[in-house]
């Protein structure tokens, strides 16, 4: 056995697919068929078997979990001799651009909302934190968004110490992919969920890790699990090239869009902008700043071609 098979085991219970597919146990398929073409129909090349193999083991798991948390409230209760605050479990997912973060938000909010013990998910993305365009233009961030200098990362922060405090409402930001900004019309309510989703390239980043060195409380601070998902460069190159492409046929005509003018490009000059994206922008943020934080998860679903999971890693 090699160093970093013996390191791997030192830190992980490593499944296979088929290993990890077995511990769903009984969980029963609790989406409804409409559930499921609604799921489908944000992402018609999910499969089922995706769904049963790999994501009702998970929230197998993370009810289990929650469960462990709740009873600790129980614990804090008979000690304190009051209720203890009403916090929400925070669940982080996080990993490159392109490989599938929202998709795996998505599905596991409409799972873990069928547990009888925790009913109200809620699922917040981290590009509502990202400055508004205006204010990437003025500080030159341009080509830099996703990079942690990029994201206002005091909102987030005081985001998620409100909702982790228990406070009734707090509002989350909202991004817009047609304008490629925040928007302003509009924000997210958290009122008091049972449990947080919290989704973005950032989430297992600290103060630490960004170019301005901090000590005040990072988001990964907040989180009670994190997730991260990973699949090799070359395939996310790909996944990133093919949603532009296929933006360009759907989200680009709308006239509204920032990227309007690119809705008219042949297949050729749309590949290599979005090649030279991919280049320039995602792939060294993803070296730079995502991947290092894989190792911070407490899982990692690693994917391979056709978005398939591989391989699930649980730490220890
Ligand atoms: N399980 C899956 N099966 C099939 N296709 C998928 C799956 N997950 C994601 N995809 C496809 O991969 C692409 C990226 O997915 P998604 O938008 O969820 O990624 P993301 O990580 O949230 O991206 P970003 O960081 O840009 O917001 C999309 O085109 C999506 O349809
Ligand atoms: C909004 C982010 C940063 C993260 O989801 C990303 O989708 C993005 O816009 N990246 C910048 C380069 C690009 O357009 O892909």
């Amino acid at each position: 056995m090699n160093s970093t098979s013996t390191l791997q085991n030192a830190l992980y219970y490593t499944f296979t697919r088929d290993k990890w597919s077995k511990l769903r146990k009984a969980v029963p398929l609790t989406l409804s068929e409409t559930e499921l073409t609604r799921l489908r129909g944000m992402n018609e090349q999910l499969s089922l078997a995706e769904v049963t193999d790999i994501y009702l083991p998970l929230s197998r798991l993370l009810n289990l979990i929650v469960g462990a948390k709740q009873q600790r409230n129980l614990v804090l209760e008979q000690f304190l001799d009051q209720k203890p605050d009403q916090s929400p479990y925070i669940i982080s997912i996080s990993g490159s651009v392109a490989v599938g973060k929202s998709t795996t938000a998505r599905i596991l909010q409409a799972l873990l909302q069928h547990w009888p013990e925790h009913p109200k998910v809620d699922l917040v993305t981290t590009d509502g934190f990202l400055y508004p365009l205006a204010d990437l233009k003025r500080k030159g961030l341009m080509k830099r968004k996703g990079f942690p200098e990029s994201y206002d990362v005091k909102m987030l922060s005081q985001f998620i110490s409100a909702v982790k405090a228990g406070q009734k409402e707090v509002l989350a930001p909202l991004y817009s992919h047609i304008t490629y900004d925040r928007r302003h019309d509009e924000h997210q309510p958290v009122r008091q969920p049972d449990i947080l989703i919290l989704e973005g390239l950032n989430v297992l980043q600290t103060g630490m890790d960004t170019l301005v060195h901090s000590t005040a409380p990072f988001v990964s601070d907040f989180v009670d699990f994190s997730i991260y998902v990973d699949a090799p460069e070359p395939l996310l190159k790909q996944w990133y090239m093919q949603r532009f492409l296929q933006f360009r046929q759907s989200a680009f005509i709308n006239p509204d869009s920032y990227f309007n003018h690119y809705s008219n490009l042949t297949d050729d000059e749309a590949n290599a902008i979005a090649g030279n994206i991919w280049d320039t922008i995602n792939a060294p943020n993803l070296k730079l700043n995502i991947q290092p934080t894989r190792e911070r998860a407490h899982l990692i679903l690693q994917k391979g071609p056709n978005h398939t999971m591989e391989k699930v890693l649980l730490q220890k």
